[in-house]
């Protein structure tokens, strides 16, 4: 972490009003306690032994929670809530969690659903609202996807997007996306301020390749990797069942691994995970190729993952965008199908091979019990600061505690996977991969090699 960035969150003003919803602020009496402003969470919890600084502001997030003084009357409240980019499993459960509190909580009665992202609040788009209340959000979490719908482009329309937002009268604004789209939260919370107005803009962070930089898991990642497993184990079943079989599994991640190395961890019949942050060759004496054609001669099969954002800089050749800007991405797994088939072609060796994409029936999954939890508690969390006029800010969740980060700090950097870091090492492991497939490093040894006792089994 850079130890230069603050983590200290802002507000819209004064807190005048006494929350509604009546915890306790005394330990011991068996109610639950409203969350203070002094009570902050440490990020790094790695101890260096040693003469340590005093902490400060760049060490700690600000706990998130109900606080015991907030800012709004709930009786005045108008929540907008909008879900931009791609799907991901527990949009829904977010949603819900917000509208059950905004209403049960705070009783807060006019809630407004974005239809399709930032372009719902777009008049050129169509302008686009949904009333939400309980009823309408009760079995939401039953199902993928988000009742309000997604999209991306638009978010840099900020002139038009506050235009709206005044003309509604919201007074807080619950953006659940990706990093776009907390840009895009900022940019508009920055022309609130430029106006003077008083709008509590929030940020719940979605991405299913779980890159979201300091939260340490974002939701609906365990959902695509329990997805993603069930796939894998297909695929390994087929390699296993055929001469030569190989199972080629292409996950999300557009620029990150996560799903890809979780997938192997658990799963444990990948043979080569490949992402974006490894560099690897296909050809050559320490390419792809050369591995699995040895790893063929030896198990007769096997199975292989590939992060969608492997390969981007060699594959490539004319960059284009989507309307968010994101770069459009060449299929690596069809790219890799057609390399493996064409070389064992040549080399006239018999092989079965299955490619498998099962990206979108990942991210548009019901969310699991454990990740549906979690999006509960991030709903709360988000509604608790909007009510308390909290700003600029997201929800995240660090050393298992929901805590505010500030928005600025939050799309400052990305999650990676690193290359040198535990994650990858444990994941060569369970792969038993040559550590880098890569012609012009000296060919490395495998993690284990020749000592693997899982190896007959796999
Ligand atoms: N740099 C930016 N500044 C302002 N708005 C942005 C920016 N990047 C994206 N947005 C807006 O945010 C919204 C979502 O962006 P995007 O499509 O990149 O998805 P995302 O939130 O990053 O999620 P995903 O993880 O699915 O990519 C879009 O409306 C887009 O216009
Ligand atoms: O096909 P779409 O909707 O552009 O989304 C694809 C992207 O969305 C993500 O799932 C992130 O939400 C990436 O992994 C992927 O590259
Ligand atoms: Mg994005």
């Amino acid at each position: 972490m850079s130890a230069k960035i603050d983590f200290s969150v802002e507000e819209l003003g004064k807190r005048g009003v006494k929350s509604p919803i009546k915890l306790s602020k005394v330990h011991g009496d068996f109610i639950a306690n409203y969350v203070t402003d002094n009570e902050f969470v440490l990020y790094n919890v790695d101890v260096v032994l040693g003469d340590q600084p005093p902490i400060d502001r760049t060490q700690v997030f600000e706990a998130a929670g109900p606080r015991e003084m907030i800012y709004f009357s709930p009786q005045h409240v108008h929540a907008g809530i909008v879900t931009c980019g791609g799907l991901c499993p527990g949009l829904n459960d977010v949603i819900r969690a917000i509208v059950r509190c905004l209403w049960f909580r705070y009783g807060v009665r006019r809630i407004s659903g974005i239809r399709y992202g930032y372009k719902g609040l777009i008049p050129e788009y169509g302008f686009n609202t949904k009333e939400l209340d309980p009823e309408v959000v009760d079995d939401i979490h039953k199902i993928g996807g988000t009742i309000l719908g997604s999209a991306r482009g638009g978010g840099k329309q900020v002139t038009e997007i506050v235009d709206s937002m005044e003309r509604l009268n919201l007074n807080m604004l619950f953006a659940i996306g990706g990093d776009g789209t907390q840009r895009g939260a900022l940019d508009i919370a920055e022309e609130v301020g430029r106006r003077n107005l008083k709008i509590a803009v929030i940020g719940i962070p979605k991405t299913v390749d779980n890159d979201f930089s300091f939260i340490q898991r974002s939701f609906g990642f365990d959902t695509a990797v329990n997805k993603a497993v069930e796939v894998v184990t297909a695929a390994h079943m087929e390699a296993h069942s055929q001469i030569n079989g190989i199972g080629l599994v292409k996950l999300m991640g557009r620029e990150s691994g996560f799903i890809a190395a979780h997938t192997a961890l658990a799963s444990h019949e990948v043979n080569f995970v490949l992402i974006p942050e490894v560099p690897f060759d296909i050809k050559g004496p320490n390419g792809l190729l050369h591995h699995l054609e040895e790893r063929l001669q030896r198990r007769s099969h096997a199975v292989i993952v590939v992060a969608e954002g492997a390969m981007q800089d060699k594959l490539v050749k004319e960059v284009k965008t989507d309307e968010s800007g994101n770069l459009k991405m060449v299929d690596v797994g069809r790219y890799l199908r057609d390399q493996i088939q064409e070389h064992f072609d040549r080399k006239k060796i018999e092989i079965n091979l299955k490619y498998i994409d099962p990206s979108y029936m990942i991210r548009s999954a019901p969310a699991v019990p454990v990740d549906s939890i979690y999006c509960e508690r991030l709903g709360n969390a988000a509604v608790h600061a909007a009510m308390a006029g909290k700003t600029k800010t997201i929800i995240g969740l660090i050393n298992n505690e929901f805590v505010h980060i500030p928005m600025k700090a939050a799309v400052s950097q990305r999650n990676h996977v690193d290359p040198e870091g535990n994650l990858w090492r444990d994941t060569l492991d369970a792969t038993n991969q040559p550590i880098l497939m890569e012609n012009k490093n000296p060919q490395g040894p495998t993690v284990s090699e020749g000592t693997d006792p899982l190896e007959l089994s796999r």
